[in-house]
């Protein structure tokens, strides 16, 4: 059973990122809680500069030690140092490092877009990184749905990345590398965070996190085109983009708003992924067109290219010992649908 002076023990050894000294030599530790009937340890912390990456690899490290020191679940808070806490230590701050994935000639970024919710922009972000590792590439997954953010479950991820050389290691699932604002956020907790917080995370996910030589980073974006869409795209300019939309025409007006957002930052869009598109009877092989036909034409007609899919109502054959409920199998009839887009959208990169 934890107690209050064994989580200030195992927590006052981490280092403070910014000063350098231990969490305990900086009497840091502002506050611990432990409610003994759930198990759940929460602490709050000082920290020189909050809303950093930094902050995140700290929280990242204290959720891992406590978890395996017998915690259920962790809380974290944390608030800036006083200031002379700062003054008495500020000289110890040392130079911020350059390495940058933002800054790799090698590695293209795709952001999947929507321009509502419910489409099935995660399910075709998740199936598409796959789809591109099951043809040999090395591909990141970045779920930049901060809001609402499912891969980790829709994949099937029960570890948690972990810190190792002051950068966060991705975890690899069905050979692809997933970085999840849900990897962060305990008991799937609401994020009540500022608008600029959330675009410092993000920045966070692609400097902060150890990638590796990768050849295609996937973003799956929040619906719509706010703020994080927006930063996304200044963040990125040489981003790609896929749309993801149902076959209706009133989804494809709604999804032509975020494919416009794309063009005004000029990010090439790859082309428009139709998704529930059809349904397609198990006996008769007819199909039924549930959602209406013809928004993904119109939304590729309108954005000036093409599309790259589209995808049947279909639920994957869940694997109890492998499970992953959104991830279709490689030999799937939708697997397949995967496998043909990843090929369509690496050639049209090799261009
Ligand atoms: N082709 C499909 N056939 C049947 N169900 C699907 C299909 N595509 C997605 N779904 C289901 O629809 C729901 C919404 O999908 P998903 O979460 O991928 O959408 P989204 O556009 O990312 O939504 P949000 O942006 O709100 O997170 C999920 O329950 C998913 O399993």
């Amino acid at each position: 059973m934890l107690t209050e002076v064994s989580v200030r023990e195992v927590v006052g050894s981490l280092k403070e990122p910014f000063l350098h000294k231990t969490l305990a030599e900086l009497n840091a530790i502002e506050e611990v809680k432990i409610k003994e009937e759930k198990n759940h340890v929460s602490v709050k912390i000082g920290i020189a500069r909050t809303g950093t990456s930094e902050q995140l690899q700290l929280q990242t490290q204290i959720v891992n030690l406590l978890k395996e020191a017998g915690a259920a679940t962790v809380g974290i808070r944390f608030s800036e140092l006083p200031e002379e806490v700062l003054a008495a230590h500020r000289h110890a701050e040392p130079e911020k490092k350059d390495k940058n994935l933002l800054n790799s000639d090698h590695t293209t970024f795709i952001a999947i877009a929507s321009g509502k919710g419910g489409v099935g922009k995660s399910t075709v972000s998740v199936n598409l990184a796959v789809a591109l590792a099951r043809l040999g590439k090395k591909v990141g997954l970045i779920d930049a749905d901060i809001y609402g953010f499912s891969v980790p479950d829709m994949m099937g991820i029960t570890k948690r990345p972990v810190v190792r050389d002051e950068k966060i290691i991705p975890v690899e699932r069905f050979g692809v590398q997933v970085i999840s604002m849900g990897f962060f956020v305990e008991d799937n907790a609401p994020i009540i965070w500022r608008g600029p917080m959330l675009g410092k995370m993000l920045n966070s996910f692609f400097n902060e996190v150890e990638w590796g030589e990768i050849d295609y980073l996937l973003l799956d974006l929040p619906p719509g085109t706010g703020d994080v869409a927006l930063d996304v795209h200044t963040m990125l300019p040489a981003c790609k983009e896929i749309i993801v939309t149902t076959p209706h025409p009133t989804a494809a007006f709604v999804a032509a708003r975020a494919g416009a957002m794309a063009l005004r930052t000029e990010h090439e869009v790859l082309g428009v992924i139709e998704n529930m598109a059809y349904f397609e009877s198990k006996i008769t092989g007819e199909k039924e067109y549930v959602f209406g036909q013809g928004g993904g034409d119109k939304l590729a007609e309108e954005l000036n290219t093409e599309v790259l899919g589209r995808l049947p109502l279909n639920q994957p054959d869940w694997n109890d010992e492998d499970f992953a409920p959104s991830v279709y199998q490689e030999d799937h009839q939708i697997g397949k649908i995967y496998l043909e887009i990843a090929e369509k959208t690496v050639s049209l990169l090799n261009k």
